[in-house]
């Protein structure tokens, strides 16, 4: 965000021996890498970890909490999660969170370090429910942006996302997550706000995708990271491990595999009929 100043109270590091000197350290590296980068060569201190990435790791299942724990055993965790369009938050614009961590004592602390008079965090100890509030919602904006790439219309974005948020309580329950996290800020708060803008790079790439374009080329094309396209293979996985059923996130991933936009639409909505 080019000629947007950094709070001086916050120090952006590549070089990890400078992690010593800070009172928390904000991990904000896209979520499959996160194991690599707090596993390196990242000094162990001790600080809390306030994790501010949002996907699921590759191949274990894991949150990105428990790969924290293990990467960086003996740092207390925290996950920072909900809708925060970063240039709004960067200019001042009104924005809440939510701040998860076990210990409550610690989310109080870490949230006065954080509010600011336009940011506002709100405290809970129900990191899973945080966590896959913010990793769910990039895969199902995804399948906003296709809708409004291939033009269906604005029905057919508030059907998916409340078929959507069905799907995220039902995996978020399956994993132990709290109702009433997944329909506060981290979840249906988030989920709202990327399946309603082109500001989220989940969003334009599903735009993309729904005017027929490559995934790989969309991919390829990119600057920056769109974590819905990791994160969606990874949760098709994991909800099939715990038995529940996500037809949105399983179409977000034939399409990311290359089927085309049209015969994915249909096969969704020639399931067999259901109990809402
Ligand atoms: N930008 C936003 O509005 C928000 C982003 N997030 C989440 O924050 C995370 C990061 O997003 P952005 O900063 O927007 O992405 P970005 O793509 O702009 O920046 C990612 C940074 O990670 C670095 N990086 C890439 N690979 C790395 C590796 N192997 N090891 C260490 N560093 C590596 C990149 O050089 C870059 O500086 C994502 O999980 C995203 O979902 C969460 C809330 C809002
Ligand atoms: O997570 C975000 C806002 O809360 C950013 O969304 P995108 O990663 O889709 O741009």
């Amino acid at each position: 965000m080019p000629g947007v100043a950094l709070s001086p109270s916050i120090i952006a590091v590549s070089d990890m021996s400078w992690v010593g000197e800070a009172s928390a350290v904000l991990v904000v590296t896209p979520a499959q890498f996160m194991r690599g980068a707090l596993t390196s060569d990242m000094p162990k201190h001790g600080q809390p970890l306030i994790l501010c990435s949002k996907g699921i790791e590759a191949g274990s299942h894991l949150l990105l909490h428990e790969v924290a724990a293990e990467a960086n055993a003996g740092s207390p965790i925290a996950v920072l999660s909900g809708p925060t369009f970063a240039h709004e938050v960067a200019t001042g614009l009104p924005t809440a969170v939510t701040l998860a961590a076990e210990d409550e004592g610690l989310a109080n602390e870490l949230a006065k370090l954080i509010a600011r008079p336009t940011l506002r965090p709100y405290v809970s100890n129900d990191l899973i429910g945080a966590e896959i509030g913010g990793a769910v919602k990039n895969v199902l904006a995804i399948a906003c942006g296709v809708v409004e790439g291939a033009g269906l219309g604005q029905n057919a974005r508030a059907a998916l996302i409340a078929r959507g948020f069905a799907e995220m309580t039902r995996f978020g329950l399956a994993r132990g997550a709290r109702a009433e996290t997944l329909s506060g800020l981290s979840g249906l708060g988030d989920l709202v706000l990327t399946c309603s803008s082109t500001s989220s790079r989940n969003f334009s790439l599903g735009m993309g995708l729904g005017q027929g374009k490559r995934a790989a080329d969309l991919l390829a094309d990119r600057l920056t990271v769109a974590e819905g396209a990791f994160t969606a293979p990874v949760l098709r996985e994991a909800a099939a491990a715990a038995g529940v059923a996500m037809p949105v996130v399983e179409a977000v991933c034939d399409l990311l595999d290359g089927r085309d936009v049209g015969s994915v639409i249909e096969a969704l909505l020639a399931r067999p009929l259901t109990r809402e």
